[in-house]
């Protein structure tokens, strides 16, 4: 695991340009060097401003779209299409702009899904989905960036402070009674999050200074999951001045 480096932008759409400038550079590097590279999404309106501005950047052209697989972190156990789930916010933000590969967008599965609203069996799904694309003796792929909102609570993903998905140790869990609406949820743990060659933690705005606090000084995850996130070769918490003060 690697200490976490901060970077502080003014504000939040400088915030949301230099991570989109980042992802490209990150994404054509990766494909340089392997082929293929493989991005893990989050919800949450910095993030989904990451994936805007992307979408609006010239430099988008770079990538080669055909050879990215698209991951997410978490999701909101709902119907295909619910303007609630992340899905739905990435493919209207980015997704449906540029020319990926259907078969290489994996989505986490909807209520309305082969496994309905059984939550276990949907978190079982992606893990099996996240196997097959794995390396060998590997239960999740090496993302290349593993993106995270982080919200007031110092939760990350759908790992909430206090709740048993942080210390389940399968690469997927589903989650109910989430303290944030909607209640039931799907979410990597922790391992999968720390499968990733780059994390970086997006937040903007001044409810976010304690969780960005907490995160560097990397205390208990259980109490501040932010703290537990980290990428194997580099974790960025990608901050704006609000949320350092
Ligand atoms: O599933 C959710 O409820 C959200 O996606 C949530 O996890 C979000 O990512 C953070 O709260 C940061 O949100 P902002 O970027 O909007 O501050």
């Amino acid at each position: 695991m690697t200490s976490p480096t901060v970077l502080t932008h003014r504000d939040q759409e400088v915030l949301a340009a230099t991570a989109a400038a980042r992802l490209v550079t990150t994404i054509v590097d990766a494909q340089s060097a392997r082929g293929s590279a493989s991005v893990v999404l989050t919800g949450g309106g910095v993030g989904t401003a990451v994936l805007a501005a992307l979408a609006a950047a010239p430099a988008r052209d770079a990538i080669d779209w055909a050879r990215l697989d698209v991951w997410w972190g978490d999701e909101r156990f709902l119907p295909t299409g619910d303007p609630e789930r992340n899905e739905t916010g990435a493919r209207e933000a980015l997704l449906d702009h540029v020319p990926v590969d259907p078969a290489r967008v994996h989505p986490m599965p909807a209520t309305d899904g082969p496994d309905g609203d059984d939550p276990d069996a949907a978190a079982d799904r992606y893990a099996a989905d996240l196997r097959a694309a794995a390396g060998p003796g590997a239960s999740v792929p090496r993302f290349d960036v593993l993106m995270l909102g982080v919200g007031p609570d110092a939760h990350v993903a759908s790992l909430f402070p206090g709740m048993p998905a942080l210390t389940d140790d399968r690469p997927v869990a589903s989650v109910r009674d989430a303290p944030k609406p909607p209640p039931t949820r799907i979410t990597l743990t922790f391992p999968s999050l720390r499968a990733a060659r780059e994390v970086w933690v997006l937040a903007s705005g001044a409810s976010k200074a304690e969780p960005v606090r907490l995160g560097l000084a990397g205390g208990d995850p259980s109490r501040a999951p932010v703290a537990g996130a980290r990428g194997t070769e580099r974790t960025l918490f990608l901050v704006d001045l609000a949320a350092t003060t």
